[in-house]
């Protein structure tokens, strides 16, 4: 779980955003303070009396585990400090002062019930030691409950990646904002639930996580026109056309139709069916007055065909999604083709098509903002979807349900996408809506669903909404 609509910040944009704090006159003290005492507050409800273990490292981490320690000792909790050096100088030097009950070393340090994870935070600059990495997870793991200060110890702050963090934390109080190790690869299983603490920092922030979208409920002069009509390619699959397309139904879009060379198939009625030719036919009718958005790629294909209904597809004057198959033919020219075109334009590639098409470098954030500067606002799927848009914006949707692993999801995002972005929209917020209304169906759908049946829970998705 991770709160929704947060600021994410990297370890530097973090230190500067403190920095600001300081000229202002608050002292390192006084931040470190909040941070111990913010955190305290959640772990005095977490240890429910038990005895707590606090590991204290020797930088800023470890100087806001001795205010936590501080703070459970006075609410009356059996405290012990399990140190890995003592902190040598500045406000975590002064909080190890204050602390004045039983330290041992973190070597030979007791098990616990509760476990406070102190060791380190944002400062981590190269995998832990495997000593260190040893006894901290054997400590993790000999606990009911461990609870790490702003970061499991042992993470790379900006990637993800781990350099060492133990599993089995339950909870990490993220001070001041969200980090991308927050809500990225591994930090995905090494958090736990993810507890922001307001400490009195001012962040501003292109990156936040995804926060539930508001949408609109039709009123007395709404149409079906005026609610977007979404123009779904049939390609050499079809049952992806009809989910994206049913995806574009079951989300608000006014009015769905379904072209492609052989678009009959089954239910619903509602859906209106198209036949089209060849790539002239497709063109004359994505140029339609009538359409807003267009979605084409979805088991599009990869035949000449294809090539060519992709290449009416870009040249057509409107919001475009591209998913599937037309990425896979966009392949390793997607930047310029995609700079190439004036009209707005969303990609939807997961991991592997990402990295067929994109080079890149850095964290995943990092490298779907090195995706999008060609125009296009890229969401970059998986357990931690990734949205950035040509203007630099940036949302997280992490912790979806590890169940939309299954055929045919991403068409049913696709199509999601086509009906926000037929709303209007542009950018990253149309496709935050359609991660968060995706997550939210599949959380509703619960274990072991199929497309279809995502699909079957957006209106309820959508409900929650309004
Ligand atoms: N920024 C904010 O807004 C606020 C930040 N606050 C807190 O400060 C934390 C950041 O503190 P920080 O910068 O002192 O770094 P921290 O995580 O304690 O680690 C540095 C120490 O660990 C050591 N070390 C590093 N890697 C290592 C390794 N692999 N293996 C072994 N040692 C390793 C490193 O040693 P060195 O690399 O110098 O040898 C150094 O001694 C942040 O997460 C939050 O809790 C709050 O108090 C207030 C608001
Ligand atoms: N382990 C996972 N945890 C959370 N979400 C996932 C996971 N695996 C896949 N997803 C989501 O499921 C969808 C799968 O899309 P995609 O791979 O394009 O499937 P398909 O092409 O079969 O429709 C994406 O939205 C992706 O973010
Ligand atoms: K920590």
């Amino acid at each position: 779980m991770i709160p929704p609509g947060a600021p994410i910040l990297t370890a530097d944009a973090m230190r500067t955003a403190e920095e600001a704090v300081f000229a202002r006159g608050v002292s390192q003290d006084e931040l470190m303070e909040r941070a111990g005492a913010a955190v305290a507050r959640e772990a005095v409800r977490f240890a429910m009396g038990r005895s707590v273990l606090v590991l204290a490292g020797p930088g800023n981490n470890g100087g806001d585990a001795y205010v936590v320690a501080r703070h459970l000792r006075e609410a009356g909790l059996d405290v012990l400090v399990a140190a890995s050096g003592a902190p040598k100088q500045g406000a975590a030097e002064r909080m190890h002062a204050r602390w004045k009950g039983p330290t041992t070393s973190l070597y030979g340090a007791p098990v616990r019930p509760v476990v406070i994870d102190g060791l380190f935070g944002i400062g981590v600059t190269r995998s832990l030691e495997r000593s260190i990495a040893a006894v901290l997870s054997e400590l993790v793991r000999g606990a009911e409950f461990t609870l790490a200060i702003d970061l499991p110890s042992g993470m790379d702050t900006d990637s993800g990646d781990e350099l060492g963090a133990p599993r089995g934390v339950n909870a990490t109080v993220a001070l001041g904002a969200l980090k991308p190790a927050h809500v990225l690869g591994d930090g995905l299983s090494r958090c736990g639930h993810v507890l922001l603490a307001d400490i009195g920092i001012p962040v501003e922030s292109a990156w936040r996580s995804v926060a539930r979208p508001q949408m609109e409920t039709p009123g007395p002069r709404t149409h079906k026109y005026s609610r977007g009509l979404v123009a779904v390619v049939e390609g050499a699959m079809p049952g992806a056309g009809r989910l994206a397309a049913r995806a574009a139904m079951a989300s608000g879009a006014g009015y769905v139709m379904l072209a492609g060379p052989d678009p009959a198939g089954p239910a619903p009625d509602a859906l209106v069916r198209r036949t089209i030719d060849d790539a002239d036919d497709l063109a004359d009718f994505l140029a339609g007055d009538r359409i807003d958005a267009v979605v084409l790629g979805p088991g599009l294909g990869r035949d000449r065909r294809a090539e060519a209904f992709l290449r009416a597809g870009l040249a057509v004057d409107k919001p475009l999604v591209l998913d599937g198959d037309a990425l896979s033919l966009l392949g390793t020219s997607a930047a310029a083709t995609l700079a190439a075109r004036e009209a707005p334009v969303w990609i939807t590639p997961h991991g592997g098509e990402f990295d067929r098409m994109f080079a890149g470098t850095g964290s995943k954030i990092d490298r779907t903002l090195q995706a999008a500067a060609s125009g296009a606002t890229v969401v970059h799927k998986g357990g931690d979807t990734v949205i950035a848009g040509p203007d630099g914006r940036v949302r997280v949707l992490a912790g979806a349900s590890p169940w939309l692993s299954t055929a045919g999801t991403g068409d049913v995002l696709a199509g999601l996408l086509g009906a926000q972005i037929g709303q209007g929209g542009s950018g990253v917020d149309p496709a935050a809506a359609a991660v968060w209304l995706h997550g939210r169906a599949a959380q509703l759908a619960g274990p072991a669903f199929f497309a279809d049946q995502l699909v079957a829970q957006l209106p309820e998705a959508c409900s929650e909404c309004l």
